[in-house]
């Protein structure tokens, strides 16, 4: 057995790794850490987990995770991440980084969106953690920057038609709605009840900080740089991500031969569900599981194409990815401790 660390196990991404690594075949979790709650039984913090777990939260230090784990996640907000995962693989530990910290490779545009970097040095090493297109770089990774919610359903939606070069990358323009789980577990006004409930808006437009992301992955697959409109949503659920991606075709085609493309695309994929023809992704079909839901469509008035896509933010599009990645970088079977069908409704 693996000994596993959580490091901000007491937030909404800690708490789903949880869930998911306690039936992971090949794992324990041997340490869980909180700042405020160190000392308390997790399972106080989190009354889901009574009679599953004796462990005691400990506080966030390098020496103390070091010495009772192996394999560390870290789910940290971003800015925090980058003060402990230096010392962590300092000490010989392999390291998911579920934030943003390590996921740009351009030190530059971090900075430019985040703040200054403590490390940049660990930037090129780093592996971008989405295992559908990079799984060989993820396998001997020490290091793997586990993708943000919104990139990972853009990236899932338009790979397909961005490697084949069937749609002009100039022309995307992405609208994405997220859960409040999205926001982390820390209190903030926009975060209330009442904020959220029975209102639907949009945030971060022009201006969301997955943006250079979205473009640093959509960039690699169109071998050219991609500059996308993107803007997400507050959707009054907990969990779940839905992207609609809208794009130009370059050349004349319909629905039935791209839902083919992608079929064919995903084949393999133990994750990925393309739709038949004439259904769409819902976020009710994926919540609590891995799986990605893409669908699509081209309106034949306009020649555009349009894809959706549908994870659980806190799976695929964070802890459940996160464990995807460790099992590639362990050598298990990739779906360990993933098989779970989601919950419905
Ligand atoms: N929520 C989501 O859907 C997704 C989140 N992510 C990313 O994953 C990471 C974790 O997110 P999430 O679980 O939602 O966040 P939460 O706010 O729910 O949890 C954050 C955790 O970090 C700890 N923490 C906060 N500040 C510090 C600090 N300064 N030093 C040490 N520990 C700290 C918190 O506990 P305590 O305050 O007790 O120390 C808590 O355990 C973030 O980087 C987030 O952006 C990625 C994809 C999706
Ligand atoms: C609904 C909501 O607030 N969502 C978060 C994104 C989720 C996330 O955690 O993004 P990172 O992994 O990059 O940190 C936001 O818009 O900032």
């Amino acid at each position: 057995m693996i000994r596993v660390a959580i490091v901000g196990a007491s937030g909404y991404t800690g708490v789903e790794l949880y869930r998911l690594l306690a039936n992971h075949p090949h794992v324990e979790i041997t340490c869980v850490t909180s700042r405020q709650n160190a000392g308390e039984l997790f399972a106080d913090v989190f009354p889901s987990l009574r009679g599953r777990t004796e462990l005691v939260c400990d506080p966030v230090e390098v020496e103390i995770v070091a010495a009772k784990a192996d394999f560390v996640f870290t789910a940290l907000p971003h800015k925090t991440a980058m003060e402990f995962v230096p010392g962590l693989l300092a000490a010989g530990k392999k390291v998911v980084d579920l934030s943003a910290d390590y996921r740009l490779r351009d030190a530059a545009l971090y900075e430019a969106w985040y703040q200054p970097h403590t490390s940049p040095e660990l930037l090129a090493e780093a592996v971008y953690g989405l295992p559908e297109l990079y799984r060989e770089k993820v396998r001997p990774a020490r290091l793997v920057a586990n993708p943000g919610c919104y990139p990972t359903s853009v990236a899932l939606a338009l790979a397909p038609l961005l490697k084949a070069g069937l749609i002009d990358p100039a022309s995307l323009i992405i609208d994405s709605k997220s859960g409040a789980s999205g926001a982390g577990r820390a209190a903030k006004v926009d975060s209330l009840f009442c904020e959220v409930n029975e209102g639907f808006k949009a945030y971060g437009v022009g201006n969301h900080r997955h943006t250079p992301e979205i473009e640093q992955t959509l960039s690699d697959l169109a071998g050219v740089p991609v500059m996308v409109n993107f803007t997400p949503h507050l959707l009054p659920v907990n969990r779940g991500i839905l992207s609609t991606c809208y794009a130009n075709l370059k050349e004349k085609s319909d629905t039935a031969r791209l839902v083919e493309l992608f079929a064919d695309f995903y084949r393999d994929e133990p994750f990925v569900r393309v739709q038949p023809k004439g259904s769409l992704p819902n976020v009710a079909c994926v919540r609590g599981g891995n799986q990605c839901d893409l669908g699509v469509v081209v309106d034949p008035r306009t020649q555009r194409v349009i894809v959706v896509s549908a994870i659980d933010n806190l799976v695929k599009g964070a802890a459940g990815q996160a464990v995807q990645n460790m099992n590639l970088m362990l050598g298990f079977d990739e779906t360990a401790g993933l098989n779970v069908i989601p919950l419905y409704p």
